[in-house]
């Protein structure tokens, strides 16, 4: 089995529990209740390289990362140093999140908040809106193409961003045929856990124009950052960088400097 497959695994077990204690109708009376929608398509599009920065306790290839005990306050600084949006990843098993992480988040920032999650169903559609997301991540691996096509049908109608990820060219056409109008590339395989900064540069020429690209995982700090500038990205997305760095507030202000620079976008643009 792969380590997605595992993943998906404790996913759905989690996710039948809730769906026993918290019928879908509650969840939609929850979600009429949120705040309305931020606009994310603004926060990514504009002239600078946005930073999208995530609250991550651990991973599945590194471990624990950071206990950040208060995850609001660590979404607090992320936007007071210029973060664009924030990420919260729920995961519980391997990621130690939570749908309480995404509902503190929401409650502290102005900002956008993507729930970074293994979405397979409606439901957790539900669930993101009803804890207070703005978009939501939908992973191209994790999905066969109808559910995919349901998903971001289902993510627009109820006022959520999607967030496709992809890996493989495989992957980026079944997003481009299912509509995604943000589209993340995974320098990670999620199969195996490597890592691979080259995948954006190789991918990124294949999306059309007016498509949202991000550049997800691996960004170290400044210099990544603007070498995924110049293969075309309008945003990326930071995690175990700023997670275990002293000073997230400040990384963050760097990066963000970074991508604000004219040097970080793609030749003759
Ligand atoms: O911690 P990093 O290498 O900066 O990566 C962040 C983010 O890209 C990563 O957490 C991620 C990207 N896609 C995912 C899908 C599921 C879980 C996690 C992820």
């Amino acid at each position: 089995m792969s380590v997605l497959e595992e993943i998906l695994e404790g996913v759905r077990a989690d996710l039948a529990q809730r769906q026993e204690s918290v019928s879908l109708a509650e969840l939609k009376e929850r979600a009429q209740r949120a705040p309305a929608p931020r606009d994310a398509y603004a926060a990514l599009g504009g002239d600078q390289v946005a930073v999208i920065a995530e609250v991550k306790r651990s991973s599945p290839s590194k471990g624990a990362l950071a206990a950040i005990a208060d995850p609001a306050a660590l979404a607090a600084d992320y936007e007071s140093g210029g973060a664009h949006v924030i990420s919260v990843l729920t995961e519980r098993r391997r990621f130690g999140g939570s749908l309480d992480d995404l509902a503190a988040v929401r409650a502290v920032v102005d900002i956008p908040v993507l729930r970074k999650d293994f979405i397979v169903t409606s439901y957790q559609l539900w669930e993101a809106r009803a804890y207070g997301a703005d978009l939501a991540l939908l992973i191209v691996a994790a999905l066969d193409q109808n559910a995919l096509v349901s998903l971001i049908e289902r993510a627009e109608s109820i006022g959520l961003a999607p967030l496709v990820e992809v890996h493989t060219e495989e992957e980026l056409d079944r997003a481009l045929a299912a509509g995604a109008k943000i589209i993340g590339v995974n320098a990670r395989n999620l199969k195996t856990l490597e890592v691979d900064r080259e995948v954006f540069a190789k991918l990124a020429p294949k999306v059309p124009d007016g498509i949202i690209k991000i550049a997800e995982s691996g960004v170290r700090g400044p210099h990544d950052l603007l070498a995924y500038a110049r293969a075309g990205a309008d945003a990326v997305l930071v995690g175990e960088s700023l997670v275990t760095g002293k000073d997230p507030r400040a990384a963050v202000v760097d990066l963000v400097t970074a991508g604000a620079h004219p040097a970080s976008r793609p030749e003759g643009q």
